[in-house]
């Protein structure tokens, strides 16, 4: 049979490429996301969806790929698992789903121990790992009803409407009697969603569910997460993009090197970030002179701005020291300030400031 897969990491490991993760109907509402009646996580944890303690993996050959990871995800968030290649991100996530046995630690998702309990938490759990299985040959809509008919305890008289019901949620009802192989990129992960969607789901997890899309094809996944979590669906999501994560979560972890550099909400992990000094000028270089005989540090012509919307960026002055007073000095030195300000930190400045290392914003 052919075969296609969407995912651009391929396989690693025993676990296979590609899981669509769970398969019954759960009683009661996604979107009941302030009680967990599947048991307490312990702690603080309550009410997470996931809880770590301590979670380590060393893979046989020696590398330590996740090293003493502490996770807390709220239920109702959209939460951001955010990492470089090869921090971690996806050997997380395969312990969380069950597929690989971690060598230290615990791990709870919706409240019970992975991996024992994997046979009673899958099914209330939709994943997208590393791109959808697809069959290349059958039409979109006939690849969801074979997904269906593949889970026991859905009932075959309500399949076609399940199913209609999933391709119209991501938006390939237009386009479901098409070969599945003649679906772009994005299309085939939203008919991943679509088969991570068919039954309700309290938990999703998808690992880097805009990787390798085109600009468009990333914002119509974005915009189906954000979709999903309105009802009430807690979203855990692996990216290595920053803005991806800004845009789209609100919590996140921050992972390097196999280790854990900070959890909370998106808003909070860039407050504890400094923000910049904005200087909007057409006389960029005398401003840069100013600023650093006023004693400001980490003074930066911005690259591609020029002319009158050239900007000067620097480290913040220190507290105490007041901003107009260093205005004034830019003023009486000759320099037009267009612009003058602070501007808010990013999740990228939080990272650089956490880890002290650039972060690969591409894409
Ligand atoms: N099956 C394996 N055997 C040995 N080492 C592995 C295996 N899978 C991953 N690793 C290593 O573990 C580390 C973490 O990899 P992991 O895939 O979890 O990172 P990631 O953050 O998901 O990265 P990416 O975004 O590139 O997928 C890397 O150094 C990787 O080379």
């Amino acid at each position: 049979m052919e075969e296609l897969s969407a995912g651009s990491t391929g396989s690693v490991g025993s676990a296979g490429s590609t899981r669509i993760a769970g398969s019954t109907r759960i009683a009661g509402s996604a979107a009941n996301k302030d009680t967990d009646t599947d048991g307490a996580a312990g702690g603080s944890a309550d009410s997470a969806v996931i809880a770590t303690r301590a979670l380590t993996k060393r893979y046989r050959g020696g590398q330590l790929a996740v090293d003493g990871l502490d996770l807390t995800v709220p239920a109702g968030s959209v939460f951001g698992f955010l990492g470089p290649n090869g921090s971690g991100k996806t050997t997380t996530i395969r312990m969380l789903m069950g597929l690989i046995e971690p060598t230290s630690g615990t791990a709870q998702v919706l409240g019970r121990p992975m991996p024992r309990a994997a046979k009673a938490v899958l099914p209330q759990v939709g994943a997208l790992i590393e791109g959808p299985a697809l069959y290349g040959y059958l039409s979109g809509r006939d690849n969801l009803l074979r997904y269906d008919s593949a889970d026991p305890t859905a009932d075959p008289r309500t399949r076609r409407a399940r199913v209609a019901a999933a391709l119209d949620r991501v938006g390939l009802t237009a386009a479901a009697g098409k070969k599945a192989k003649a679906y772009s990129l994005g299309m085939k992960q939203r008919l991943g969603l679509a088969a991570a969607l068919l039954q309700p789901r309290r938990l999703l997890v998808l690992d880097e569910p805009t990787n390798g899309l085109d600009p468009q094809g990333m914002r119509e996944i974005r915009a189906l997460v954000r979709e999903l979590a309105s009802d009430g669906t807690t979203v855990f999501l692996s990216s290595h993009l920053l803005d991806e994560i800004e845009q789209v979560c609100s919590h996140a972890a921050v992972m390097a090197q196999g280790r854990l550099i900070a959890q909370g909400p998106v808003s909070e992990l860039a407050a504890g970030a400094r923000g910049r000094l904005v200087v909007t000028t057409p006389d960029a270089a005398d401003a840069a002179r100013v600023l650093k005989e006023q004693g400001i540090g980490d003074v930066v012509v911005a690259e591609g701005t020029e002319g009158a919307g050239a900007r000067v960026t620097a480290e913040p002055p220190p507290p105490g020291r007041d901003l107009a007073e260093l205005n004034a000095a830019l003023v009486t030195a000759g320099v037009r300030v267009r612009g003058f300000g602070l501007e808010r930190a990013s999740l990228e400045d939080a990272f650089v400031a956490l880890t002290g290392e650039g972060f690969d914003v591409a894409g």
